[in-house]
């Protein structure tokens, strides 16, 4: 459906995007994910035709990016920042002004309902919470009722409810058929939501899979963390299945990641036994795309 060949853009002689390839699946939800700065935005405005690559191609449905604007437009819809929103229309008059500047456009109720917004239609813009202005964004993205629709970064700065009620319309509109471009800089959201993500960091594509098979790449499936002693020289690393040890970014905790944990944790409590080390704080979890992310790059996704 989208097919990105070798997009570049340089800004004061840095290619913040660096050499993007990728392609889109016609009714998937596809996730760009990577910290601030990675150029996510900047590739999904050149996608979205809104910036001019300076290398590279893009292609919509077959439809060239560059050439082919006007068809490419009523293919798409782009979800505006919400901030971008004019406060003092009403959400009525909004989806109208939005809805004019394509060939068709849905009905304005039909809209209402299907984002949660009934009774909201005389409410002036300004007067709506940050989840309710969310979701208006993504109603106007898609009043011409577009195959793909472009979300960049839509859950950041919502609350966790407004968040999963904003998770559950961009399910909603991959089981309407359509294919969801969106971008994030939260793990939880990637692993939920997309069926393929590409993790994108300083300008390049550093990795793209399922959230499963990303995981999987890593060859571990669970991390063990704990507070050792302090000053102990014990050795965890060639503990059974222990793939890689490192320690937390604060220095205080051991986090091993293993593909065996029965057995690391056998070993591990019997190596702190016969060493007489007291381990505190002993935790497991299934490995995520955050140590996907710190294990390709060095850095957290996230901080916080
Ligand atoms: N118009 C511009 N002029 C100069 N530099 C720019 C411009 N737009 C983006 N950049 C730079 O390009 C890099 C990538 O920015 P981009 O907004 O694409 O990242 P992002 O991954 O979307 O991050 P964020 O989550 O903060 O939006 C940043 O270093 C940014 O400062």
């Amino acid at each position: 459906m989208i097919r990105v060949q070798h997009l570049v853009k340089v800004y004061d002689g840095v290619k913040v995007v660096d050499r993007v390839s990728f392609e889109v699946e016609e009714g998937e939800v596809f996730g760009l994910l990577g910290p601030n700065g990675a150029g996510k935005t900047t590739t999904m405005e050149m996608i979205e035709g809104l910036r001019e690559p300076d290398e590279g191609r893009v292609t919509i449905d077959g439809l060239d990016g560059s050439r082919q604007r006007s068809a490419v437009k009523e293919t798409i819809g782009v979800q505006l920042q919400s901030t971008a929103l004019f406060d003092h229309l009403t959400v009525e008059e909004i989806i109208l002004l939005y809805g004019s500047f394509y060939r068709r456009m849905r009905p304005v109720k039909e809209l209402l309902r299907s984002f949660d917004l009934e009774g909201k239609a005389k409410t002036l813009v300004k007067h709506l919470s940050g989840g309710q202005r969310q979701r208006l964004a993504i109603a106007i993205a898609v009043v011409h009722d577009p195959r793909v629709i472009f979300l960049d970064e839509p859950t950041t700065g919502l609350d966790p409810k407004a968040r999963r009620s904003l998770w559950e319309i961009v399910l909603r509109l991959r089981d309407e058929g359509r294919t969801v471009f969106l971008s994030t800089h939260y793990m939880e959201e990637a692993e939920q939501l997309c069926d393929r993500v590409a993790i994108m960091d300083a300008g390049k594509v550093i990795a793209l899979d399922s959230p499963a098979g990303l995981i999987r790449q890593l060859a571990t499936d669970s991390v063990v963390e704990f507070l050792p002693e302090k000053d102990s020289t014990v050795g965890f690393r060639d503990l059974d299945g222990v793939k890689e040890m490192k320690w937390s970014e604060d220095g205080t905790a051991v986090v091993l990641l293993t593909d065996d944990l029965q057995a690391t944790l056998r070993g591990l409590i019997s190596r702190a036994d016969e060493q007489g080390v007291a381990l505190s704080g002993l935790r497991t979890r299934t490995a995520t795309l955050e140590d996907v992310f710190l294990k390709r790059t060095g850095k957290r996704l996230t901080e916080g």
